[in-house]
């Protein structure tokens, strides 16, 4: 079994090294290979996505990724942007399906920022579509406006756009995540005002007759973004579009305490996929050794679970993780009085000492 370890920038290469320690101290051990990639990439290649990455990603049976970003590169142009590495190597692997499980440990009730009645319980999955949308719809740009009151002046334009198996494929995803779970799928969308949202509830209902054991409703992405906070719990399964699965989840992460909680397995058709928290590689904190790596620890479970047919290990991760927040250990994201605050490798050392216990 080989995995492909693609740090990135920012808190990429922190959090994945305490990954890469949980996995090496597993009895079974994995072939990896590192690659850069992001703006580590255009560093080393002049691409964010250099070709060796992208021949390494494809030819591993799972991705390992951290997180690419970086305020340095923002003013380069569109393509050669560190965040095009992700997106490449989502559409290149074909890994449409995004799933977002956000979980709350009952340790971090009072981690999250709202009351622990609204959150303690909480386990819900978001759905979401990942390589359509208006993240990749064609075309897009600037141009000059060509009618209304402002004519003749430039405007940004992209294109959000659904075909119809991208559609139904990822309802199947969806329904068949519920069938496993509670029962419940909640399609998330804008039909009220987009074409493209209608269209996704007319499909969505459409496949729901073949899961007749599955509740399907629908809400619109404003309101599924005051319920996350309202009632989260009232959640099982939620699917919906890219642009809004990215918004809904990182809403959705802080009701578990911390984005650097949530990890996420982004699967193709045969459950190959890419492993990677749900956050970014957040610049703001990169390089002081105080980011969370249980997101990415987490996402390593995933890939075990999902890719490597590994759901045994996958279980002592998540086991090991749960066994440290027991013991009161918190990065500074989850840090609350009467716990001990604890940095990046020190977690991912806890985790590993938890796997031996
Ligand atoms: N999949 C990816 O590689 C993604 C990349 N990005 C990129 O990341 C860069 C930063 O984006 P932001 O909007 O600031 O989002 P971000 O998720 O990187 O950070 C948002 C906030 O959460 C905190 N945070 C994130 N992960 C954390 C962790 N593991 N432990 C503790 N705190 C954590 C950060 O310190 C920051 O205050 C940008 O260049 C963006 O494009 C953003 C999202 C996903
Ligand atoms: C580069 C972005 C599309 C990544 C992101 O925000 C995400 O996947 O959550
Ligand atoms: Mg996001």
């Amino acid at each position: 079994m080989k995995i492909a370890i693609l740090p990135g920038d920012g808190i990429g290469p922190e959090i994945v090294d305490q990954a890469v320690k949980v996995l090496n101290a597993l009895d079974e051990k994995f072939e990896m290979e590192s690659a850069p990639v992001g703006g580590a990439g255009y560093a080393a290649h002049g691409h964010p996505l250099p070709e060796g990455t992208l021949a390494l990603a494809k030819a591993a049976d799972a991705v390992l990724f951290g997180a690419v970003g970086d305020y340095q590169y923002d003013n380069l142009e569109r393509a050669l942007r560190p965040e095009q590495a992700i997106l490449g190597l989502r559409k290149n692997l074909g890994l449409f399906g995004n799933l977002r499980p956000a979980i709350l440990y009952p340790e971090l009730a009072g981690a999250s920022t709202l009351k622990p009645e609204v959150v303690s319980g909480l386990d819900i999955l978001i759905v979401r579509e990942l390589t359509g949308d208006i993240y990749f719809g064609q075309p897009r740009g600037v141009r000059v406006c060509p009618d209304g009151p402002f004519k003749g002046q430039r405007e940004g334009f992209d294109t959000m756009r659904y075909a119809e198996g991208e559609i139904r494929r990822i309802a199947h995803v969806a329904f068949q995540a519920a069938q496993k779970r509670g029962k419940r799928l909640t399609s998330v969308d804008k039909a009220n005002v987009l074409e493209t949202f209608q269209f996704w509830k007319d499909i969505m209902i459409d496949v729901s007759k073949e899961y007749p054991d599955v509740a399907l409703d629908h809400m619109y992405v404003d309101n599924a973004a005051m319920q996350l906070v309202r009632a989260p719990k009232k959640f099982d399964v939620i699917v919906t579009g890219n642009m809004f699965g990215d918004i809904l989840s990182d809403a959705a992460a802080m009701l578990t305490g911390s984005i650097g909680m949530l990890p996420s397995a982004s699967l193709d058709a045969n459950n190959k996929g890419l492993y990677e928290p749900s956050h970014g590689s957040a610049p703001d904190i990169a390089g002081k050794g105080i980011a969370n790596p249980l997101a990415t620890i987490l996402s390593a479970a995933m890939m075990l679970r999902f890719s490597l047919n590994r759901a045994e290990q996958a279980d002592r991760i998540e086991k090991a993780v749960k066994q440290v927040l027991a013991q009161g250990l918190r990065t500074a994201d989850i840090y609350e009085e009467g716990t001990t605050k604890v940095g990046t490798a020190q977690m991912g050392d806890a985790v590993v000492k938890a796997l031996a216990s």
